[in-house]
């Protein structure tokens, strides 16, 4: 196939986390398109250098909450794979503006496929739009039918299950052309992976403490995880067969899943430090809850007195604490069932290629400066 005959597609946050891996996912398995659209605030230059002589990665700078730039970016395309958003549950931006990037940012993408003509969008959605709730009932193996006490009062979970319900109301409306547009939404649990911010974060913490990682999770919490790949691989897949089973594909949520294990928040993540030598203390939390929650209250407390002179943004809050102390996995088929997905990568694939990225974090050299670590101290 020559350049220039096939689809073009647009991934909106190309540029991110679960973005750029989903450019590269395109690139390699997906023959049938000829340019990749990535649509982003912030772009990354590097991957303008991915164009090959089938495939054209096209970079536009844009903002997904201001309509035209989406028009402009849409014009054209043939689908679009919308990830832009701003993924904050730490209070480091106003409501107002995860609103305005989420929910208006998804309007403004629906509104440009009607005008534009695009019949097809998979949107990035999130486990939040379901859970956990602040109530801390569990999610244990659930899958999309699963009856759940949803309550969300913090902006990003209601910006997310606002931006979804948009996008699944939309299916089946007519479109320029007199077309219909097709839409399906994704719900990716915990993403983890070679570029996961989280985890620098985590790393570099960990440095700063001896590479000791003190436990401040019961171990008896189960979160689901799934790795960058996948997630990008099932979008992929979503986005083909939403062309060629409509019907069976649009107006539908499908749970990102594979085979991670289930575990805490924090064992899961030592899988990954613990090949650089960071060792977990505690088999049980090394601090009450109560004294969990009332750091997160000081937190709070600080982030309000600081605000206007720095951000402060501290890991732990009320929510993330209430978050990371409910079990929330997910066991499910629906997206084998209805377009044939399977895991692209094996757990101890996606395993050894996030531990020789955070290991790459430690030849950097970066994060070991940063926090004056002078060699590989083990904690006892
Ligand atoms: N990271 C996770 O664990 C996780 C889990 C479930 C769902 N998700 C969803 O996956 C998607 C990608 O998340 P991520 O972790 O890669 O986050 P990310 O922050 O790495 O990527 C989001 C991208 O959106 C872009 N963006 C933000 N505001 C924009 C704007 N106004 N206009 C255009 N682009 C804008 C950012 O520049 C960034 O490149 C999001 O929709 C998020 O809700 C993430
Ligand atoms: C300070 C400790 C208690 C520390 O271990 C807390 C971990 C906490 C910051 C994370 C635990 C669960 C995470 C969330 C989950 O993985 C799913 C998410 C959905 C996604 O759309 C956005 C990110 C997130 C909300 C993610 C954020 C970090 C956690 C709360």
């Amino acid at each position: 196939m020559t350049a220039g005959s096939g689809q073009v597609y647009v991934v909106t946050g190309g540029c991110g986390f679960l973005g750029s891996h989903l450019v590269r996912m395109l690139l390699e398995h997906e023959k049938n398109i000829s340019e990749i659209r990535v649509f982003d605030l912030h772009l990354d230059e590097s991957l303008r250098t991915l164009s090959n002589d089938r495939v054209r990665v096209r970079l536009i700078s844009g903002d997904i909450s201001r309509l035209a730039d989406v028009q402009e970016a849409l014009h054209g395309s043939h689908l679009v794979i919308h990830t832009a958003s701003l993924v904050d549950v730490w209070g480091r931006v106003p409501a107002s503006k995860i609103t305005e990037v989420n929910v208006t940012g998804t309007e403004n993408v629906l509104q440009a496929c009607k005008e534009e003509g695009v019949q097809y969008l998979v949107y990035t959605s999130s486990m939040e739009v379901v859970g956990p709730n602040i109530h801390g009932d569990h999610f244990y193996r659930g899958n999309e039918d699963t009856e759940y006490r949803i309550y969300h009062k913090e902006p990003y979970p209601l910006s997310k299950a606002k931006a979804e319900k948009l996008v699944l109301e939309a299916n089946g409306i007519k479109i320029k052309g007199g077309k219909m547009l097709y839409t399906c939404s994704l719900r990716p649990t915990g993403i983890y992976g070679e570029g996961h911010e989280l985890m620098k974060q985590f790393h570099r913490q960990g440095l700063r403490t001896g590479r000791c990682v003190f436990r401040a999770l019961s171990p008896a919490i189960e979160h689901g995880r799934v790795y960058v790949g996948n997630v990008a691989w099932m979008h992929l897949l979503a986005a083909r067969q939403l062309q060629i089973h409509p019907s069976t594909l649009g107006g539908q949520v499908y749970f990102c899943y594979d085979s991670s294990p289930y575990k805490s928040y924090e064992d899961f993540n030592m899988e990954f430090l613990s090949a650089c030598g960071f060792k977990i203390i505690g088999s049980r939390p090394l601090v009450p809850y109560f004294l969990l929650y009332l750091l997160a209250l000081l937190n709070v407390l600080l982030q309000w007195v600081l605000h206007g002179f720095i951000t402060y943004a501290p890991i732990l809050n009320p929510y993330t604490l209430a978050v990371a102390s409910t079990t929330f996995t997910v066991q499910t088929d629906k997206a084998e069932k209805h377009f044939g997905y399977q895991p692209l990568y094996a757990w101890e694939e996606a395993k050894m290629r996030t531990i020789t990225w955070v290991k790459s974090l430690e030849v950097s050299g970066k994060d070991l400066k940063d926090v004056g670590e002078k060699s590989n101290y083990c904690c006892s």
